[in-house]
Formats: structure tokens, sequence, C-alpha cells
């Protein structure tokens, strides 16, 4: 944890607002600056595209977002923060006016992060009071799923500053690679530069398209880096031999002349054209925020599966969604649940994908909603429910679903359960989906859900932990009335 509430970021477009959209996820308010005057529309199309993403990264996380405020100078945006990420265009005059003038305008101990993709924090901390607290932050695309931030200082900048700089990346889930040196790109852009560089030359030469260019790194290579990088998928490529063997046999193709690493290619209006036409003709029809949903999607899918491996960007994830997971739990708590009452546990809103074609959340949606809302109550018990996918928990057995209402895309929605019936290997619940801004209902279900043994397939009896937190609820409730559709069967 670090003490840092409130976000000043100075430039809102593709980056800033990766950053924006990743702090108020993590429950951080935000003053951004950017003097777009579409900005406001184009932050909430990130959001939206960022809210989905995350919630299926992190179901667990709860739904609560920190504060967006859109100022109108730099200044504003500064003031009252605690840490601030300049995403400016990468113009050094420009980061080095803008920096100057707001680190004037914040707290002398406010640590400034530029995300700069390869200009060197020694030339833009030059004119800034207090030029010791600007690191380099750099972060990947998108800001607010990729995990990865590399880490740089400059000449003057001090130690203290690069491990705040850190410790606050970290509590917002991300992974800090810190750099030894300054180095122009750093070292991520280096090595997406050679290969970028490369691939340029292919299609400059007419040896393949940008399509067939992008197949030879996802259908292949990409699938390694994900998790592995370079060298250790090329120690495993070296056999029981591993990475000397890898060496000596492969070490002298780079005297071959497969590469031409160290030219590029001119930019000429024409091969401009070139690779821009491919590249549409790759998109379709797609639009860029579509684009951005397919490629979230791959991201969070990815990034799941890495998760339950607890390996490489997999575990930041994990680690990271159990603090999610943790401080929704305690805001529940400290928001003084009362057991007598229906638990709201369960905060969503309805995503893109969750309608049908009138535009209103589908059956199956709600069912799901009803499972993350039975998987709340879990949690809230003190079931690790990840864990017990895994080995003994609870299975839904059997639901009944009513729907009451509609619910529109983007419509914040809650859930709250009642416990019907508490026995050693059997849970009966009530659940009811309201509209957050009216609390209108829109569906319930009632669910009996089955303890059991993953090995044996067999029913078996919770914790008695478990039972005791399930019992304590259950006799709370016992005064609140039966939810009326409970014990209904279809054609009641
Ligand atoms: N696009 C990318 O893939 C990545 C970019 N970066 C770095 O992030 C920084 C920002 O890049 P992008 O977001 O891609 O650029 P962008 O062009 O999408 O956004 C720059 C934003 O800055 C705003 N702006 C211009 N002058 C301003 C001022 N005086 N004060 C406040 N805002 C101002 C613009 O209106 C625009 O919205 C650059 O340093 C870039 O190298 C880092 C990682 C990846
Ligand atoms: C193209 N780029 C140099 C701006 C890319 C980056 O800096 C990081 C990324 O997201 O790939």
């Amino acid at each position: 944890m670090t003490d840092i509430r409130r976000v000043g970021l100075i430039g809102g477009g593709v980056i800033g607002a990766g950053w924006a959209a990743r702090c108020l996820l993590n429950g951080l308010d935000v003053d951004l600056f950017d003097p777009d005057p579409e900005i406001g529309r184009k932050m909430e199309a990130v959001l939206g595209n960022a809210r989905r993403a995350y919630r299926r990264l992190f179901p667990d996380a709860g739904a609560q977002e920190g504060r967006l405020r859109l100022v109108s100078s730099v200044e504003p945006a500064v003031e009252a923060a605690d840490f601030v990420q300049e995403s400016l265009p990468e113009r050094l005059d420009l980061k080095q006016a803008v920096l100057a003038a707001a680190s004037r305008a914040a707290g002398d101990d406010v640590i400034f992060g530029s995300s700069t993709s390869g200009l060197l924090p020694s030339d833009m901390q030059k004119d800034m009071a207090g030029a010791d607290r600007l690191v380099v932050g750099h972060p990947f695309n998108p800001v607010y799923l990729m995990p990865l931030v590399e880490v740089c200082g400059g000449a003057l900048t001090s130690e203290d500053a690069k491990r705040k700089a850190a410790a606050f990346y970290r509590s917002i889930g991300m992974h800090p690679l810190m750099l030894k040196q300054e180095i122009d790109g750093f070292v991520a852009d280096r090595l997406m530069e050679a290969l970028w560089r490369e691939a340029l030359w292919l299609v400059h030469d007419g040896i393949a398209t940008t399509e067939e260019v992008d197949e030879a790194i996802r259908f292949g290579p990409g699938l390694r880096w994900s998790f592995m990088g370079t060298f250790l998928t090329y120690r495993i490529a070296g056999g029981e031999a591993g990475m000397r063997h890898f060496m000596a046999q492969f070490g002298p193709a780079l005297k071959w002349p497969w590469t031409k690493l160290t030219d590029v290619p001119e930019l000429t209006d024409a091969f401009v054209d070139r690779i821009a036409g491919q590249s549409d003709d790759q998109a379709g029809s797609m639009s860029i925020r579509e684009l951005e949903r397919l490629r979230d999607n791959c991201l969070v899918s990815v990034l799941s599966a890495l998760r339950t491996q607890g390996y490489g960007a997999g575990a930041t994830v994990d680690r990271h969604g159990d603090l999610l997971r943790d401080r929704a739990q305690a805001a529940a708590r400290e928001g003084g649940i009362d057991p007598s009452m229906p638990l709201h546990l369960h905060d969503c809103r309805v995503e893109s994908d969750w309608t049908d074609h009138s535009g209103h959340m589908t059956e199956g949606r709600c069912l799901q909603v009803f499972g993350a809302a039975s998987d709340a109550l879990l949690r809230h018990v003190g079931v690790d429910v990840a864990d017990s996918h895994r080995g003994k928990g609870y299975r839904t057995a059997e639901s009944h679903v009513v729907t009451i209402g509609d619910a529109a895309l983007g419509e914040p929605l809650y859930v709250t359960t009642q416990v019907l019936g508490v026995e050693a290997t059997r849970l009966q619940v009530f659940h009811t989906l309201y509209k957050r801004d009216d609390d209108t209902p829109v569906a319930t279900a009632e669910q009996m859900l089955i303890h059991v043994d993953a090995g044996s397939r067999r029913p078996t009896s919770a914790d008695d932990r478990v039972l005791d937190g399930l019992n304590a609820i259950a006799a709370a409730q016992k005064f609140l009335p039966k939810p009326a559709g409970a014990g209904r069967f279809v054609g009641a």
C-alpha cells in the first residue's frame, strides 16, 4: 500500500486515458488536464472498454471507482495530487516546459512519472523545481491491463523517487522493471523496435504483407514470448545441453545475411501508403474501439490463463486480484453489512456483449451474475473460491431464474442475497438483481449449491468455519419474510 489517493494526469490521449482508467479502477481519484475539446467523450469511451476488461480480469474487485475530474489547465491537475504522471506528445521541448510549470504548482514531495517511450529523463528534468523527483515510468498500451512499467531515473533523479514511484506502480497492479542506467528507448522499446525495423524491411522488399508478418508472430513466437520471453525460450531450445549449446549452434547465424537490423527503410510516401493500405485491409471493417475490445478480450484471456499458473505476468495479476478482492471485502465490512438484511455483496454493470438484439441484458448473463453473487457470498464467509474450483467446493446444482424487468447496456446493477437454508453439504440461497439507480428489481434466482469433492465427485461436508459463517447469516436473516418467488416452480 502507498498513501497515494489522488493522481494528477497531464495528457489524456491513448496513454493518459489508459493511466486514468487504471487509477480510477483501483479506487484512486484522478485530476486530468488535456486541451483536446473531445477529451470527455474520448475518456468515457476508453473507460467503458477498461471497465469491461478489468471486471473480467478481476471479477472479485468490487465496483468501487475513483472520481475523475477534468480540469482546464496544468496547475489544477497537479495542485492536490499525491503523484503526477505526464503523458504529453513525444516532444522534448513541450515535456520540458510543461514539467517545469507543473513542478512549481505541485507539492514539493510529489513524485513525477513520465510516460515517454524513449526520451531521456536527464533531458526532461532540467528545468523542474525539485528535479530529483522525476522518473520515467514507461507503460505499455493498454495501460489498464499491461503490467509492465519501465522505471528509469535521470542524472538528477534520487533513489528515493525511483523507489516511491515503483511502490506506487506496484500498488496499482503493475510490474516495475527498474533500469540500472539511463538509455534511449529503455529495454522493451529497443527490443520491439528491432523487430519492427525488420518487419518494415520484409514489407518493403515485398517478401511479406503486414498481415503475414503479424501471422508469423501471433501463431508462433509471440505465444512463447508472452510467458517466457526470449532467453528462457532459447534455453529450452538448446535441449538438455541448454544455453551454451544453443549459443554454439545458432550464434554463428547472427553473422549470416538474415537481417538488416542496423538499417531502416526510407519512409517514402509510397511506402507509408503501402503499409497503411495493407493495415486497413487487415483490420477490415473493425473500428479502433472494436479492435481495442478484441485486443482486451485476448489479453484478459492470456493473463487469466497465466494467473492459473501463478507465473510471469500471471503472478502479478494474481497478487493484485487478491489485493483488490480483500479491499472490496474490507470496504463491504466497513460499510457495515447488516447480516439480518439481504446481503449486498456483488455489483456489476451491463457490458456490451451482455445484451441481445433489443439491447437488453440476456437471461444467460443474468445467470452469470447470480453465479458471481453466490461466489461473493462464499468469499464473504471465507471460502477461497478459485481454490475450491480445483478441490472441494460448492457447485450450483439447481437454479430457478425469474425475469422481472429489463436492464439496458451500461446500466449499473447490484445483487442482494438471502440465505434460505444451510446443511452440511447443501446451501440454498435467493438472489435479487436490482438496478442501482432506482432499486427496481430486474430478476431473481433461487439456487441450490452442493458442496462436492472434485476428486470423488460426491457431496462432502463443507468446513466447520464456512458452515458457522453461513449459519450465522441464516440465523440473522430468519426474521426476514420468505422472498415472494422462493419455492416457485415453472408454471406456478
Ligand atoms: N501510444 C503508445 O503506444 C505509447 C505511448 N507512450 C508515450 O506516452 C506519451 C503520450 O503518447 P500518446 O498517448 O500515444 O499520445 P496521444 O497523441 O494519443 O496523446 C497526447 C495527448 O496530449 C494532449 N496534449 C497536447 N498538449 C498538451 C498540453 N500542453 N497539456 C496537456 N495535454 C496536452 C493531446 O491533446 C493528446 O490528447 C508519449 O510520451 C509517448 O511516447 C508510451 C507507451 C506507449
Ligand atoms: C510504439 N511505442 C514506442 C510508442 C510503443 C511503446 O512505447 C510501448 C508499447 O505500448 O508498445
